[in-house]
């Protein structure tokens, strides 16, 4: 297998750097073949991918995009490869801050043994990967791990706006930012109005929507669990949504999201299937892998489709 390498040296607060480092010598000690291409700028991976996609168009059996970043630039390779039409598998070594793709699939956060489960890989593996399409914007996107409108993509937002994050990330300590961000989302963020629909016609009414999360594996926010029964391998998505209430109730569904039991919560309903549609009529944040949707009305339609990834999982059970 030849493998051509985005990186994003700036993923982790600039840990990733250190990582490619060390990844270098091994693939080097092993003469695997490979060529590197840095990110240079937000969306680069886009751009990266899809050049990558249209120079081995043809080598879809020999060649691997292999990404050394967080889950924004795996999310952002994904989608160039896609919007190229290519069947390239997708590998992954984690050196993000947050990593939740590694953890669905079972990749190891451990760079180095991450490395050598895309090696040991012999064939790919189908995963699902969401799809939206907004019916406002006319916009269609991929996502590997979520799509968050409300409270999640207003911490995404916010956090990335702040001066503070950058000086954390310095110290490397950027994922505190984004508890003070809560802090705060949480204490400002208004309610909002959402309306499910489900295949068989029944509309669900969410005047004062808090947490809207679609979720293709369990987890979101560097471990939490959020989708427990999720998996990579199954083609539905979850949609959790959560109302506001009372303070007493927020801090309950927060505590039952950090024990990854919010889902089951009386005060949460969950959608699970292979196609939904939502429509939220205020401007609201939204999200999708951590990468920041702006503010926006959205009518979204979401469904799956498969992608080859190419990686051995730590997981037990074995799907292709
Ligand atoms: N050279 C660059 N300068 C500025 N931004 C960049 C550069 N290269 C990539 N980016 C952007 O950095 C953002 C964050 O990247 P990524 O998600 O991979 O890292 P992370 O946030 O540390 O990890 P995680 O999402 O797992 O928490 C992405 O939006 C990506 O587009």
């Amino acid at each position: 297998m030849e493998y051509s390498i985005i990186v994003n040296p700036l993923a982790g607060s600039g840990r990733a750097k250190k990582i490619w480092q060390q990844l270098q010598s091994r693939l080097n000690e092993l003469n695997i073949v490979y060529q590197v291409v840095e990110t240079r700028y937000h969306g680069h991976a886009v751009d990266l991918a899809e050049r990558i996609a249209h120079r081995f168009a043809s080598a879809a059996a020999t060649h691997v995009v292999m990404v050394v970043g967080g889950d924004g630039t795996l999310h952002e390779t994904l989608n160039g490869l896609i919007k190229a039409n290519s069947s390239l598998p997708l590998a992954y070594i984690p050196a993000g801050s947050g990593n939740d793709f590694a953890r669905g699939y079972g990749l190891s956060q451990d760079p180095m043994t991450a490395l050598q489960q895309a090696l040991d890989a012999q064939h790919p593996t189908l995963i699902n990967v969401g799809h939206y399409y907004d019916a406002i914007k006319q916009e269609e996107g991929y996502f590997l791990n979520n799509l968050g409108v409300g409270f999640d993509a207003a911490i995404v937002s916010q956090a990335n706006a702040s001066s503070a994050k950058k000086r954390l990330n310095r110290w490397h300590l950027g994922n505190l930012s984004y508890l003070s961000q809560a802090l705060g989302v949480l204490y400002n963020q208004e309610p909002f109005e959402t309306m499910v629909q489900e295949k068989n016609g029944h509309h669900h009414l969410f005047p004062k929507t808090f947490i809207l999360i679609a979720s293709n594996h369990p987890y979101i926010g560097g471990g939490f669990k959020i989708a427990p029964d999720e998996s990579l391998h199954s083609s539905t998505l979850e949609l959790l949504v959560v109302e506001r209430r009372n303070w007493l109730i927020t801090f309950w569904c927060l505590r039952q999201f950090a024990r990854g039991r919010l889902n089951h919560s009386r005060f949460a309903k969950c959608f699970r299937a292979s196609r939904l549609h939502y429509v939220t009529t205020s401007l609201e944040f939204a999200q999708t892998d951590g990468e920041e949707m702006g503010s926006r009305f959205m009518d979204l339609t979401l469904d799956t489709c498969q992608y080859p990834f190419w990686g051995t999982s730590l997981k037990e059970k074995k799907f292709n």
